[in-house]
């Protein structure tokens, strides 16, 4: 849920404003008590803006809560230097609403309000009608969801452990431009430290997770060699020292190199990688923390803003292979899925069942479990913001995940690497347009239709939106 502040403007004429005053107040009381009843947290100024000194005094008191989003209310004809004055102190997103009312001419001082704003280039939404009719209400909450999830990137510590894998260019970005655009600072960790500190974990933990894994997953498929119970363990002790990482350093989200060195000399980062995505692991529920394959650094943007939005775990995976016969996408990953969708149940047991632990396979000579499962069926946003010459843009499309009875889903898995997590996506956008444009190995997803939202949040991180298919 959203912090929303909400400031009102009015005539600058002292006898019209105060023949307004009520009017506007009740119209303010409307939005906010609207905007409550939804579960967000709503800021108000303490007065109408009807003065210029007002309104640079209202928008500085409004702006120090840190709203997610600040809406200027403009029920009647408000002189538009005020809004003006409002922006300036407003850091923040800003959404202009005026009601359609005969009555009094709020839909000018909206008019002249973003006019203005859009001669000093300054980047805000349109919403207008009554907050009491639905299509009004959603429409200011998909930008208030919209604001927060970049809100939310702002100030925070990404930790990239590892550096570019495979020479992987779409895996790097530049921390000068990260903490330009989205505020974002890159802490740079070294492989190392989940190397040494794994050592230090304590046994009966890692013990008592591994038994955990056991009895919930459909099956740990131990093999003596590339899956043994202390290289599970060594797995889950990876976690662990994760675990310990995002506190030290105060990480939000994170990425994790592992191929080529873990991945040869100590194990794969799968088993880490699913559960720090999960909202669960073996000692409970907890909050999903957004953690990137081969620490790409787009997809970890990406899927933070993603979560933003969802509130879920957000899939991470290639974009493995085509299967031209059935129009359908085999999004695998040599890494993680989190095992949230396997069944996208909040009881851990439910995905677990259709979980299973395999053997690594040739690419991970240190072995380790491969966390297995074929993602439920849904109707699903795909994203992944790319550069196109240095300038990002954000790759749109809506799809569905399928799944088919046991013998279809082994016949096409074992084309490509069985033991890795699948999720078979038919996307509402022809595979000419896909594999003529898209811009990298990985894409991300959320389960729902979010192409509005990823809209407006191109629109307030001045990125290029980039929709395929039907998102276009
Ligand atoms: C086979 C490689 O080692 C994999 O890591 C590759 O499939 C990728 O995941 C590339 O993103």
């Amino acid at each position: 849920m959203a912090r929303i502040g909400i400031i009102t403007f009015s005539d600058g004429r002292d006898f019209v404003h105060r023949d307004l005053a009520e009017f506007d107040r009740g119209v303010e009381n409307k939005i906010a008590q609207a905007l409550t009843e939804k579960g967000h947290e709503v800021v108000r100024a303490e007065e109408v803006v009807w003065t210029n000194e007002l309104a640079t005094r209202e928008a500085r008191r409004v702006a120090d809560m840190r709203p997610d989003l600040t809406i200027f209310n403009i029920p009647v004809w408000a002189f538009p230097h005020f809004a003006m004055l409002a922006a300036h102190a407003t850091p923040g997103p800003l959404l202009l609403f005026s009601s359609l009312s005969p009555q009094y001419p709020g839909m000018v001082g909206m008019l002249a309000a973003a006019g203005s704003l859009d001669q000093i280039g300054r980047v805000y939404g349109r919403a207008w009608g009554s907050i009491e009719e639905p299509a009004v209400l959603e429409r200011v909450e998909v930008f208030a969801r919209a604001a927060a999830a970049v809100r939310s990137l702002d100030g925070s510590i990404f930790g990239r452990i590892g550096g570019r894998p495979m020479g992987m260019y779409t895996a790097v970005s530049s921390t000068d431009q990260w903490m330009e655009k989205f505020g974002v600072d890159v802490e740079e960790i070294d492989q190392w430290e989940l190397v040494r500190r794994s050592e230090t974990i304590e046994k009966s933990r890692l013990r008592a997770a591994r038994e955990w894994l056991e009895k919930h997953a459909a099956g740990v498929h131990y093999d003596g060699k590339q899956l043994t119970p202390e290289l599970l363990e060594r797995q889950i002790a990876s976690y662990y020292v994760m675990r310990e990482l995002i506190e030290e350093w105060h990480l939000d989200f994170s990425g994790i190199k592992a191929q080529p060195e873990l991945t040869t000399h100590f194990a794969t980062m799968d088993v880490t990688e699913a559960f720090l995505n999960d909202p669960y692991d073996w000692d409970g529920p907890k909050e999903t923390h957004v953690c990137a394959t081969e620490a790409d650094m787009d997809a970890a943007l990406t899927m933070q803003l993603l979560k933003g939005l969802s509130h879920t775990p957000v899939l991470f995976a290639d974009v493995r292979h085509y299967h031209t016969d059935r129009g359908i996408w085999d999004l695998c990953n040599s890494g993680q899925h989190a095992t949230w969708f396997a069944a996208r149940s909040d009881d851990p047991a439910e995905n677990m069942k259709h979980v299973n632990l395999y053997p690594e396979g040739f690419y991970f000579r240190a072995g380790g479990a491969s966390v297995h499962h074929v993602a439920a069926p849904g109707d699903f946003t795909f994203a992944r913001l790319t550069r196109l010459k240095g300038r990002y843009r954000m790759h749109v499309m809506l799809g569905s995940l399928e799944r088919y009875d046991q013998a279809t889903n082994d016949f096409l898995m074992k084309q490509s690497d069985y033991n890795w997590p699948h999720a078979f996506a038919r996307m509402e956008a022809s595979v000419e347009e896909i594999l003529g444009r898209y811009g990298s190995n990985h894409i991300h997803a959320i389960p729902g239709n979010y192409v509005e939202d990823l809209r407006i949040i191109c629109k307030l991180l001045d990125i290029d939106y980039d929709g395929f298919g039907s998102a276009a």
